[in-house]
């Protein structure tokens, strides 16, 4: 099962070899400030499926929250370590 690390490298190396056809790529191109838009976008889709949706549903939108956040550390440069050093 894919979990919040391993989808990260997974990401990274995306990041970095620029496979064709990866949407990841194209996020990373569209930069910060598109990202940055996908991250409060889903954020949105999480509090509106938590409210009126099922648990099955929310867990989804949980997961493209947590894609999108992925990427932003990607599109800044941020390590997994980077950011667990706050938690
Ligand atoms: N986990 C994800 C993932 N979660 C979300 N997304 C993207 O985020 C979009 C969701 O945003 P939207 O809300 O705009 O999409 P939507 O179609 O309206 O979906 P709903 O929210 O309505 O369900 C999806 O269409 C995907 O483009 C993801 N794109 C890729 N991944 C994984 O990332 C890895 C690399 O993917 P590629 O870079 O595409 O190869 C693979 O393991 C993928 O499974």
């Amino acid at each position: 099962m894919k979990t919040f690390d391993t989808l990260f490298a997974e990401l990274a190396e995306k990041a970095r070899t620029r496979p064709e056809g990866s949407g990841t790529v194209a996020e990373l191109d569209r930069g910060v400030h598109f990202i940055g838009k996908k991250v409060v976008e889903e954020a949105a889709e999480v509090w509106m499926a938590a409210e009126h949706e099922g648990d099955e549903r929310t867990a989804e939108e949980i997961s493209q929250l947590l894609y999108h956040l992925q990427v932003l550390m990607l599109a800044r440069g941020l390590s997994l370590e980077d950011v667990y050093a706050h938690l």
